[in-house]
């Protein structure tokens, strides 16, 4: 479903690691592991269309991908680091937002569901402005969640989330490629590897290699 192949990737023609090989599919999930600066999110920016290759490809669904086709826009979400949020609407306001311009038919109940799931519901009327950042963490990933979706690419989306929120996140995640999702996780967090049993993708200057769950553990153990 997700193919890389022979792909590098980087900035002005610069790779940022060496070159990956890796296939994501239907019902599997894979960490992208490495330390701070190796190309974690070089590479997720990459597979959702937002950055050229260097060398090599990345398709979806068999196709080249391409954030400016609706096809791709409506079957991969990407949540990355920058969030940007209209400031006059609330929480809910934007989830269903974004669950319409997805054409969700039950864009209110979905947006209700989704927010008990990230803890929201107290915070429905609330203005981005008024949020703290873990809880506008909480919200970016709802954005996600709220629209149909066959790809789902995170960079690091434990960042900023209290013990109890990475749980219910890495349950989550088990739950959507249970759905059929690919997923794929850039994390610097053992907890949520091990409790997704995810398959890693090592990232470094030297070699990005696919690695077993166990492999990926013991990755994020040597950062420690
Ligand atoms: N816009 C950019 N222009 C040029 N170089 C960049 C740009 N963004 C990132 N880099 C460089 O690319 C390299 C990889 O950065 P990237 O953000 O992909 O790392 P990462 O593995 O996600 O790191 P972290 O664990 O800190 O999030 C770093 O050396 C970084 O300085």
């Amino acid at each position: 479903m997700l193919e890389a192949t022979k792909l590098a990737v980087g900035y002005a023609d610069v790779p940022v690691c060496a070159p990956v090989d890796v296939r994501v599919r239907p019902g599997e999930i894979l960490a992208i592991v490495g330390p701070n600066g190796s190309g974690k999110s070089t590479l997720l920016r990459t597979f959702l269309g937002l950055l050229a290759p260097i060398t090599g490809t990345v398709r979806a669904f068999g196709r080249t991908v391409d954030e400016r086709e609706r096809d791709f826009r409506a079957r991969v979400v990407g949540v990355l680091d920058d969030d940007a949020f209209f400031p006059g609407l609330t929480v809910r306001e934007h989830l269903v937002l974004t669950a319409r311009g997805h054409s969700v038919a039950d864009a209110g109940p979905l947006t209700d569901d989704v927010m008990g799931r990230f803890g929201l519901t107290e915070l429905a009327r609330a203005v981005p402005s008024a949020l703290s950042s873990g809880q506008r963490r909480r919200f970016l990933l709802a954005s996600a969640f709220v629209r149909p979706r066959e790809i789902v690419l995170l960079d690091e989306p434990e960042q900023r989330l209290d013990t109890r929120m990475r749980a219910e996140l890495g349950r989550m995640l088990v739950a959507e490629a249970g759905e059929g999702s690919a997923v794929v996780v850039a994390t610097h967090d053992p907890g949520l590897v091990a409790s997704t049993g995810a398959r890693g993708l090592v990232v470094s200057d030297e070699s990005c290699r696919v690695v077993d769950n166990a492999g990926a553990l013991a990755v994020l153990a040597e950062e420690r």
